[in-house]
């Protein structure tokens, strides 16, 4: 049997934070707001994925009124979700589309997918990671924060 699940996330940039995406720190003056690290495409992954299990939302898992996930590495959350999985399946292969006028993705490419694949225990071939502005339309075009979208696909062992 193969199951795919869709994922979707925003987060709004604030001052002084960290930007995180794909597992890659990005040097740069402001990041992403959140309660965890805010790495809007590992929570896509993560639903993704949940989503092709059956298995509800990232939310769901690791609820933001709990303390325990404030400030947490979305690596971490995401181990936890390829646990949730089980063995009954095999992560065929993850899509992921950054939606962001800024920072550029095209440099980071390559090393958000290492570190992606590394961080679902999959080779690096099974994972894609793509980019597109919003042509300077609403809020993303505004430059108000990031979204990413993520498609993942499950085969039975
Ligand atoms: N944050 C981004 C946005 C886009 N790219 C790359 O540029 C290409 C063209 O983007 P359009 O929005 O004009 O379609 C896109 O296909 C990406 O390769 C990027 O690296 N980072
Ligand atoms: C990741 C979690 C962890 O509490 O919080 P946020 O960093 O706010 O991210 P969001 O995409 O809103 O997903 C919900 C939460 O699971």
């Amino acid at each position: 049997m193969i199951r795919t699940g869709i994922g979707y996330d925003v987060h709004p940039f604030s001052e002084g934070r960290r930007l995180v995406l794909g597992g890659v720190e990005i040097p740069a003056e402001r990041g992403l707001a959140g309660h965890s690290d805010a790495d809007v495409v590992l929570h896509a992954i993560a639903d993704a994925l949940l989503g092709a299990a059956g298995l509800g939302d990232i939310g769901l898992h690791f609820p933001p009124s709990e303390p325990r996930w404030r400030d947490a590495d979305s690596r971490d959350l995401l181990r936890r979700v390829v646990q949730l999985l089980g063995e009954q399946w095999v992560i065929a292969n993850v899509d992921a589309t950054v939606i962001a006028e800024w920072p550029r993705i095209g440099p980071h490419r390559e090393a958000m997918r290492a570190a992606i694949a590394a961080t679902l225990r999959i080779e690096p071939g099974r994972v894609n990671v793509k980019a597109t502005t919003n042509e300077a339309l609403g809020f993303i075009g505004r430059g108000e924060g990031i979204a990413a979208l993520a498609i993942a696909t499950l085969q039975q062992r």
